[in-house]
């Protein structure tokens, strides 16, 4: 469980977290999700005490992470994937953390193999690239078998190997009743690895719902028509001149209708008798209600 009360960071003028709380249950993966500069990677760093909080608190399984025993076996953090020294293999950097924190050598084998990295493991790291560097970032938040994971953009720069490896290892972890927050961009990657979400926006939490909660709560108001008779039925509908209706064709034998309801076309397909093969009324996606949501929070945007 990760905790934030009133949890507040300003650097300078900026305030990067705003009176923020949440509480990030076990069990699930949690995605955390924010337009550029809305202070996820702050909010992470304040969890793991890279910074400290303006004011309010957060804390990891009740405590704050500064006062934890065993930190690593605690909580596993990959924040900043680039921070090993170049010049060390990745066996040597995970034993030198192995040993910092009385973790055996064993584990570093074990972690080394699930992260796909046994091969390589006595290679400079800085011959690494993008997707190799984050699996030893990943690597290392597994070292000490913690019961909390937070992952800042741990697919960025995989291939989509890696990007399906990191989903299922994700999913996991979590069914084994750990704490998983991750952050990513890719909206079609999170709607497949996330149970809950959290949205920041500006650094205050715009969103806090399960995942099927959050995407339901938008509607992309359109319904999936298909038919033997798609043009008799089109032009039914179009006759009835109802405000805001517009079809857009689906190929010979369907249509997608904004305007009307699934059973306001099942109803006229009814009367004259028209054979459906299809009738679905779509949901939006997660990066449409994520958008959506959104629109307004954005500090950086096009002109
Ligand atoms: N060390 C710092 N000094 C000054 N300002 C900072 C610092 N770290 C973050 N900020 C500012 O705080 C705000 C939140 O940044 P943060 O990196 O937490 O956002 P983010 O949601 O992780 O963004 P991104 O998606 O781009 O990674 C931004 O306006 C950023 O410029």
């Amino acid at each position: 469980m990760i905790e934030a009360r009133g949890l507040t960071k300003q650097y300078g003028s900026t305030t990067a977290v705003d009176d923020v709380s949440f509480s990030i249950a076990p069990g699930q993966v949690t995605g955390f999700l924010g337009p550029n500069g809305a202070g996820k990677s702050t909010s992470m760093r304040l969890m793991v005490g890279l910074d400290r909080p303006t004011s309010g608190t957060v804390t990891v399984n009740g405590a704050k992470y500064a006062d934890t025993a065993a930190p690593l076996a605690e909580v596993g953090a990959l924040l900043d994937a680039k921070g090993v020294h170049p010049g060390r293999s990745a066996r040597s950097h995970l034993r030198a953390l192995a040993a910092t924190h009385g973790i055996p050598d064993t584990r570093v084998s074990e972690v080394l193999e699930q992260t796909g990295l046994s091969a390589v493991a006595n290679r400079r790291v800085g011959g690494y690239s993008l997707g190799m560097g984050q699996r030893l970032g990943i690597a290392a938040a597994l070292l000490g078998d913690p019961q909390i994971l937070i992952l800042d953009e741990p697919v960025n720069g995989l291939d989509p190997d890696g990007v399906l490896w990191v989903r299922q290892l994700l999913r996991h972890l979590a069914s084994e009743g750990r704490t998983v927050l991750l952050s990513s961009h890719l909206m079609s990657e999170m709607a497949q690895t996330a149970d809950h979400v959290i949205v920041l926006g500006r650094g205050r939490v715009v969103a806090d719902a399960p995942i099927a909660e959050f995407i339901g709560g938008v509607r992309s108001g359109s319904v999936t028509v298909r038919s033997p008779q798609a043009t008799k039925l089109a032009s039914l509908l179009m006759n009835s001149h109802r405000e805001g209706a517009v079809l857009e064709p689906l190929g010979d034998e369907g249509f997608s209708a904004r305007g009307f309801t699934a059973a306001d076309i099942g109803s006229v397909a009814a009367a004259y008798q028209i054979e459906l093969h299809e009738l679905s009324p779509q949901t939006a996606s997660l990066e449409e209600a994520y958008l959506e949501l959104t629109r307004g929070e954005v500090e950086y945007t096009a002109s």
